[in-house]
Order: structure tokens, then C-alpha cells, then sequence
């Protein structure tokens, strides 16, 4: 199978992310996370950026063993010389010369006309060529510079001793066409190209960082440069996660591998999230939170049923332990009683029928509902105490400036419905007094109790009362993602646990007697 090495930028095209700033400790990190990865080559900065990268660059050259290091450098002496300083100590150092060739980088930011464009760029390299024996040089915005021209450069930078052309498409311009028909004009067209690896280094301006990588690939690059997680200058640079996986999942169609150990992707996603803090969306193919993660219950059914009806790859394959089925309102039965059962619980039909019209109720409310929220729920239905009064709606009138009052409506189990309003000192208390109205019952709130028991602003909240009416004390429970209504839930639920308590002790008073 062809090999497509992995140059990997994250350490310095990723580094370029606006906001993203790494110090030499976490270059190091990261480096030696990419090397257990298996990246075959690693650029470690742009040493004549600062002082401070240099350092970073030479750390790193130090310490990572089985990896190419790579410094960036400008067309000119001083940048080359801060890459011979940082590579110093390194086992495999190489050289990244650049220098751009698109009209628009000659006119407005080099000055320079074709003719010096070659001059300055052979110029460099015969200079580097003294002191490293790989050099990969990149005629930057290749993907805007006229295709002739293009070629033109390839050969002189051949001729004057790189070993790596990478043909970048600095804005992210192209289309996979156009940009896998520049590797097939270079490699049909160029002397001596043979001899050199091709590389691609692609952005994701208009989305086709990695289409264009695989582009290039299907047409002769031997490499392809990214980031992990796809950071990068911009929109950010090819995934290598990506292209990795894509040829790992596609090997049918490509016909090509990276030697990427792919069980350290997720942990290296990860690690470059934390430590240059760029979050990763939850969509993102391969590592994001979501891509292995499957919400619906068509979906799910068929997950449960048999994996590869919606995965076409493993989240084992990238170190990660299991997909998740997330319970939530687009969630059916399957999933929801698979899920019980891992919790402990595996219902009759009709109590699961029971708890899964709550969830969805549940669910409509809140957007993930969490193995606490299912524990709430089940705990709320497996202990069955008849319910002489339902709670149907409350309606509460709360402002600083005036007594807040509140009305309830209740079903009875005879099929009545009342209606009741009262003020309180507070709103919970204005809807205790309703239901007192109500129910007609004489009760003392000896406790009130509220905790939030699952996570974030949408998390369930949950009220424990204490009622005790003559010696008699009970207590209520309710849940609900509003703590009125919980509060509401858990008065009702322990007034009827307090008439089926009054109703044993009358029936063992009636045995006693
Ligand atoms: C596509 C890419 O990702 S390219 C890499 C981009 N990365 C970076 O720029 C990060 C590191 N850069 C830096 O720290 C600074 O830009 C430095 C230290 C390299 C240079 O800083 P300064 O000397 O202040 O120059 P400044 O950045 O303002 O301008 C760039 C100069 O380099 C020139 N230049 C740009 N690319 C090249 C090149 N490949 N070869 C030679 N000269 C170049 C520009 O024409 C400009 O020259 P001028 O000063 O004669 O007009
Ligand atoms: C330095 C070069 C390779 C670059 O990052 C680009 O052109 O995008
Ligand atoms: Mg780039």
C-alpha cells in the first residue's frame, strides 16, 4: 500500500490561530503527543519569529527522537541561520524554506517580479543547502500562481537541492480539481521531479482542506501537511485526523495509508485542545463530541441492532472506548430501555411505556437528559403511591412590589377539578397555601428542601418536602427543570402519600379492633 507521510504544523501553522500562543513547555508536550501518534515529520515553529520560538523550537528538536523536526524560514539568511540554531541537538533536522509566487504576493507584498522571485528563492536554498541535507521549499500561494510558472519554480528549486516541493494553497482558494491538477501537471511535466517528494498544505477557507489533501493525494503528493483538530492561520489548515481516517476508512477507493498509530488521535485532540484552548465543535469529523455519538432513535434502533448501519468507522480505531446513544427528545424505545438496563433497570413493558412518556415529556424541556435525570425519573415511578390528587397547572404572580400569589388546578381521583389561588409570603408559599385550599387537607411544612441534581442551566431540579399532619409525617418529592413546579410536584406527592398513609393505619386500626 502507498505511504503518504505526515507533516504535521500544528506546533506552527497552528500555532498561528489567532489567540493560540504556546510556550516551550507545551511545544514539548504536544510534540512528543504527535510522535506517539506517529507524524512523520513535525514543524516546530518559525525560529526567527522570537527569541522565545527559537528556544521552543530547540526543545523540541531535543527531545523528540523519532520524528523529522522542522523549522519555517523566510528566503533570507538571517531565518535560516535561526533554523541551523533551533535544529541544534535534533536527530533528523529539516529546513522549510518558503517564498510566495502568486501575482498578487509578487506585486503587493514582495515586490519582486518573477525573475526574483527564482533568483531570491535558488538563492536560499543553495545557501541552506551548505548546512541541511532536507529542504522543503514552498512556493507559497501556489494555488493562485500560474500554473507554467509554477513549474518553472519546481524545477529550479529541484535543481538547486530541495527534497520536498509543497505546493500550498495558502487562502484555501481551489477546488479538489483545480488543485489535484497542478500535482498531475508538476509530476508530468517537471524534470527530475522523481526525485522529490510532493507535498500538499491546504486551507480551509471555503471548506476543502481536506478534499483538497486527499485531491493531491489521488494525484502523485507523497505528503500531506495539517493540524491536528485543523487549527490554523484563518479557517484553519487540513485536518490531519482527517485525511487520516479517510484513507484508513477508504482504503478501497485511495489506495493509500498514513503509518499514524490512529488509536492516539483522540488522546492528541484532546491535548492540543487544552493546551491551545481552541475548542473543538461538537460536529467535528472524527474527534468532536458528536461524531460518534447518535441521538435519534431510527438511528439508534439500527446502532443496537448493528453497529455499521451508522458508523463507518470505529471509535475504538481513534482510542476512543464506545459510541454514545444521547437520550434525548428525538430518542425512542430501544434506546431507552437499553439505557435503563445499563443503569440496572429493566422494566415491564407497560412501566417502561410509563417512564417513557415522562422522559419525552422531560425531554422536550431539556436538551440532554443525563443518567441522573433517568435515575430521578425511575425513582419517581417505581415507588407507585396512587395519586388522589394530580397536579394539572399552577400559575404563579411574582414581583418584588407586591404579595406574590399563586392559583393551582387539580385533579382529583374521583375526576373533579378544582380550581384554587392564594397569596403567600413567597411563591412556593403562595402555591402551598393554593393547594392547602384545594386539597382541604390541614398539613405542617416541617422541611423544605431543593437540589439541582443533574448538570447545567436546564438541569432538573428536585424538592423534598416534609409533611405532617397529627403525628403523622411524610414526605413529598418533585422534579422538574422549574423549582416552582417541583415544588409544586413534591407538596402533592407527599399529601398523597399522606392519605395512603392514613388509610393503613385505619385499616390496621380496624384489625386491631
Ligand atoms: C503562509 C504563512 O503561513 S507564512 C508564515 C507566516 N508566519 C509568520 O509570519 C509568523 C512569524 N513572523 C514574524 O514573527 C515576523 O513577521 C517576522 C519576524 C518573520 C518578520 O518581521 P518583520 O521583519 O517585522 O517584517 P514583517 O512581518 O512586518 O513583514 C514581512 C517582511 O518579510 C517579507 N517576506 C515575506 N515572506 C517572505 C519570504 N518568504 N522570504 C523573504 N521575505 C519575505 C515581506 O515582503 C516583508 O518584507 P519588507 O519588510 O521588506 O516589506
Ligand atoms: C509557509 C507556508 C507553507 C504556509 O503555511 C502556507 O502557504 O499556507
Ligand atoms: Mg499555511
Amino acid at each position: 500500500m502507498r505511504k503518504i507521510y505526515v507533516f504535521d504544523t500544528t506546533l506552527r501553522d497552528g500555532e498561528q490561530s489567532p489567540g493560540v500562543n504556546l510556550n516551550t513547555r507545551e511545544k514539548v508536550e504536544i510534540a512528543h503527543q504527535l510522535e506517539k501518534l506517529g507524524v512523520d515529520r513535525i514543524e516546530a515553529g518559525f525560529p526567527a519569529a522570537s527569541p522565545g520560538d527559537l528556544a521552543a523550537v530547540n526543545a523540541v528538536a531535543r527531545a523528540v527522537k523519532n520524528a523529522t523536526i522542522i523549522g519555517l524560514s523566510r528566503s533570507r539568511q538571517q531565518d535560516i541561520d535561526a533554523v541551523r540554531e533551533a535544529l541544534q541537538g535534533a536527530q533528523d533536522p529539516c529546513l522549510h524554506l518558503f517564498l510566495a509566487t502568486s501575482p498578487i504576493h509578487r506585486q503587493y507584498k514582495l515586490r519582486m517580479d518573477k525573475q526574483q522571485v527564482l533568483e531570491n528563492a535558488e538563492a536560499a536554498i543553495r545557501y541552506a543547502k551548505k548546512y541541511f541535507s532536507k529542504i522543503e521549499f514552498s512556493a507559497e500561494d501556489a494555488g493562485r500562481t500560474e500554473l507554467d510558472f509554477l513549474c518553472e519554480v519546481t524545477a529550479m528549486a529541484i535543481r538547486a537541492g530541495a527534497t520536498v516541493i509543497n505546493i500550498p494553497d495558502t487562502v484555501g482558494y481551489l477546488s479538489p480539481y483545480e488543485y489535484g491538477n497542478i500535482f498531475k501537471t508538476l509530476k508530468e511535466q517537471v524534470p527530475g521531479i522523481e526525485n522529490v517528494q510532493l507535498s500538499a498544505h491546504c486551507h480551509d477557507d471555503l471548506g476543502m482542506a481536506t478534499v483538497n489533501a486527499l485531491a493531491a493525494i489521488m494525484n502523485g503528493a507523497d505528503q500531506i501537511e495539517g493540524t491536528i483538530n485543523g487549527i490554523g492561520e484563518r479557517a484553519g489548515n487540513t485536518a490531519i485526523e482527517e485525511v487520516a481516517m479517510a484513507l484508513e476508512t477508504r482504503q478501497d477507493f485511495f489506495g493509500a495509508k498514513t503509518s499514524l498509530v490512529l488509536s492516539e488521535i483522540a488522546r492528541t485532540s484532546r491535548l492540543v485542545s487544552k493546551l491551545t484552548g481552541m475548542v473543538v465543535p461538537g460536529n467535528k469529523a472524527i474527534v468532536g463530541a458528536n461524531a460518534f455519538a447518535h441521538e435519534s432513535g431510527i438511528h439508534q434502533d439500527g446502532m443496537l441492532k448493528e453497529k455499521t448501519t451508522y458508523e463507518i468507522m470505529s471509535p475504538e480505531t481513534i482510542g476512543l472506548k464506545e459510541s454514545k446513544l444521547v437520550l434525548g427528545k428525538h430518542s425512542g424505545r430501544h434506546a431507552f430501555r437499553e439505557k435503563l438496563i445499563d443503569l440496572g433497570f429493566d422494566l415491564e413493558d407497560e412501566l417502561l411505556n410509563q417512564t417513557f412518556a415522562k422522559f419525552k415529556v422531560l425531554a422536550d424541556k431539556k436538551k440532554d437528559v443525563t443518567d441522573e435525570d433517568l435515575l430521578a425519573l425511575l425513582e419517581e415511578k417505581l415507588v407507585d403511591t396512587p395519586e388522589v390528587f394530580k397536579l394539572e397547572a399552577i400559575y404563579v404572580s411574582y414581583s418584588n412590589e407586591s404579595i406574590p400569589s399563586a392559583k393551582v388546578r387539580i385533579l382529583t381521583a374521583a375526576g373533579d377539578i378544582i380550581e384554587e389561588e392564594a397569596e403567600g409570603n413567597g411563591s412556593v408559599d403562595a402555591i402551598y397555601n393554593a393547594i392547602d385550599r384545594a386539597s382541604t387537607e390541614e398539613v405542617t411544612l416541617s422541611d423544605y428542601s431543593i437540589k439541582s441534581v443533574s448538570h447545567g442551566k436546564d438541569a432538573l431540579g428536585e424538592v423534598h418536602v416534609v409533611l405532617s399532619q397529627n403525628d403523622v409525617a411524610v414526605q413529598g418529592r418533585g422534579l422538574s427543570t422549574d423549582i416552582l413546579e417541583a415544588s409544586a410536584r413534591a407538596y402533592v406527592d407527599a399529601l398523597n402519600q399522606l392519605i395512603e398513609k392514613r388509610k393503613t393505619f385505619s385499616k390496621r386500626d380496624r384489625v386491631s379492633l
